[in-house]
């Protein structure tokens, strides 16, 4: 097998939103282990920490005082109030990774994708996760088994609000299947670092070859 060459490129943001249950968590997870050239971004929250939830793996879970002091300090790219609970993407990683020429992935909800388009816009990525019908999105948050009947009642009564964001984002897959949203996800990501523009060491790539003697 020939080893590639590498060419010096920008970091992207990449940003999967879904109403909840829909597989972004999944999908996010399937996509760091078959790809590690893109890190996550972990959020903070002041939600209550779900079981099998690790805190500063899943999110860094926090109290409403420090969260809200946090926002004040301006320690977040960007952040919202989801379904009563605060999320925020904090700026030292992300800021990091992108001068570093990395990814990083993000599972934020609209608001979220709306405000980092403000910030980054060029080095934005975002894909929008559909669920197959109401029916599997019900289904899959029951099944999840990880929220009681009225939090899974209210997901199910905001996913129309989330859903309608939909056209706001570049890319749309449908979850059915999950081998195949997978693949879907990854070839998306694989697409945007090709890029022309993202390729910021192509030019010098390029006058180095055209330079070249002897061929
Ligand atoms: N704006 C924003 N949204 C976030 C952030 N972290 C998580 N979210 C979103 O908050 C919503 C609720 O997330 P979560 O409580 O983990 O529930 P789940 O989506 O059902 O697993 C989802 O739409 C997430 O994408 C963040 O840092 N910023
Ligand atoms: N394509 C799929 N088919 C069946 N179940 C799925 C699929 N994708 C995800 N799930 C399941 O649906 C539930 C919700 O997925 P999750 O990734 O937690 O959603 P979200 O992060 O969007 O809230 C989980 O139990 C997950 O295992």
């Amino acid at each position: 097998m020939t080893s590639s060459v590498s060419i010096a490129r920008r970091g992207m943001l990449f940003v999967v939103s879904s109403p909840s249950g829909a597989g972004k968590t999944t999908l996010s997870r399937r996509l760091l282990e078959a790809d590690k050239d893109i890190d996550i971004s972990i959020s903070f929250t002041t939600r209550p920490m779900r079981p099998g939830e690790k805190d500063g793996v899943d999110y860094s879970f926090v109290g409403e005082n420090t969260f809200l002091r946090m926002q004040k300090d301006g320690e977040f790219l960007e952040s919202a109030k989801v379904f009563d609970n605060w999320y925020g993407t904090p700026k030292g990683p992300v800021m990091t990774a992108i001068e570093e020429g990395r990814d990083v992935l993000f599972d934020i909800d609209w608001q979220g994708a709306q405000q980092l388009a403000e910030v980054v816009r060029g080095d934005l990525v975002t894909v929008f996760i559909l669920p197959p019908s109401r029916q599997a999105l019900f289904e899959r948050l029951k099944n999840r088994a990880q929220d009681s009947d009225e939090v899974v009642a209210k997901r199910m009564s905001q996913a129309d609000h989330e859903i309608s964001h939909y056209a706001e984002y570049g890319y749309v897959i449908v979850n059915h299947d999950l081998e195949l949203a997978s693949r879907q996800l990854l070839a998306i990501l694989h697409a945007e670092r090709l890029r022309r523009r993202r390729q910021t060491g192509l030019r010098d790539f390029v006058q180095s070859m055209i330079g070249e003697d002897g061929a």
